[in-house]
């Protein structure tokens, strides 16, 4: 079997928080680039991620970049579109000829993008869809919900004395935990209330709150309203390039988008681990041409750098999946008429 196409998508790369809470003794000015931004670690993490890519397709991809071959698509926060602006200059770092000056070994690759406002492929969830808030109600009424907050009641109460929110729901919580948890990752002292039990605690409710946002109750009505549209392109784009097509030219498409984004379109897959992806977390789709004509899709996710990715098995098929499987199979989280099935 020959691979004949890739598609991968990614988290950003580390940042800075993208807000402080009201105690909290960082605040924006502690950070160089203010909130939200890429770190110079994230831009490593990602410059990396191209390089691994480069190895594991050196006989795929050509050495040097040709826009025809990539194609890379971002959502429009700083962040992703520089993160992929790094993973591209790990994945193609010009050759002598393609150098624009002798003593730059970089050039600039095309990152598209669409409005914020606009974007219904790679910021998910999508605040759009009535039947999905419906969704999210009803979850919140579930035993597994109820049971996870009068567990987690005390932790709440704490947050809520020690950061001087008024308000303390869930979303509050992943929020503080984010913020605590990029203030670690750059050796910033957290106050004493934030002891080890505390941040674990706070790690398992933003977890929770993944699972939650795309799972727990109906995900994969939830998938029809979210993380299908994603799935919906995805599986599009296989099906066209299974097709031999000798002026096709396309081999890889590379997606640059957010923990949500890669929570949604596993979701749709029912191949959440149910752990926040990390940073510079990718998920890969390879096609393969079988010897009989036929194709294959495998995948795989890579959450650790320190790790070969794992191949991921869509549930009901194999890890070499026949497309015509994997199309049948994944039909039910993609709905036809998402604006319709959103209606109340
Ligand atoms: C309201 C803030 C939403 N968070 C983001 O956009 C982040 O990029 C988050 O999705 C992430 O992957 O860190």
């Amino acid at each position: 079997r020959k691979l004949a196409y890739v598609s991968v998508l990614f988290r950003h790369g580390d940042r800075s928080p993208i807000k402080a809470y009201p105690t909290d003794p960082y605040q924006e000015s502690a950070w160089p680039q203010g909130f939200g931004q890429l770190s110079q670690e994230g831009m490593r993490q990602h410059y990396e991620l191209g390089q691994f890519l480069r190895s594991r397709y050196k006989n795929f991809l050509n050495e040097s970049y040709s826009p025809h071959e990539v194609f890379v698509r971002s959502t429009d926060v700083d962040r992703t579109l520089m993160s992929a602006a790094a993973n591209l200059a790990g994945l193609y770092p010009p050759n002598s000829q393609q150098m624009f000056r002798p003593d730059l070994k970089w050039q600039p690759i095309p990152v598209h993008t669409v409005p914020l406002s606009e974007e219904r492929l790679l910021s998910f969830p999508l605040d759009d869809c009535p039947r999905y808030k419906q969704l999210m109600n009803e979850t919140e009424h579930t035993p597994e919900f109820i049971n996870a907050i009068s567990t987690y009641q005390d932790l709440i109460e704490l947050v809520k004395n020690k950061t001087g929110l008024k308000n303390t729901n869930v979303e509050t919580v992943w929020s503080v935990y984010d913020t605590l948890f990029c203030e670690s990752r750059h050796n910033m002292t957290a106050p004493d209330w934030v002891t080890p039990d505390v941040m674990e605690k706070l790690k398992n409710l933003k977890d929770f709150g993944f699972q939650v946002i795309f799972g727990v109750h109906k995900q994969q009505e939830k998938s029809r309203l979210q993380g299908g549209m994603l799935l919906n392109e995805i599986v599009k784009n296989l099906s066209k390039m299974a097709t031999p097509d000798p002026t096709q030219q396309l081999k890889l498409l590379m997606l640059s988008g957010h923990d949500t984004t890669v929570t949604a379109l596993q979701a749709s897959l029912n191949v959440f681990n149910g752990i926040q992806p990390p940073y510079a977390s990718c998920h890969i789709f390879e096609l393969y041409r079988e010897d009989n004509g036929s194709a294959s899709v495998s995948m795989f996710y890579r959450n650790d750098s320190n790790m070969e990715p794992y191949p991921i098995q869509l549930p009901g098929c194999s890890l070499n999946c026949p497309l015509e499987d994997f199309l049948e199979i994944t039909k039910g989280s993609i709905s036809d008429d998402r604006d319709k099935e959103c209606q109340l």
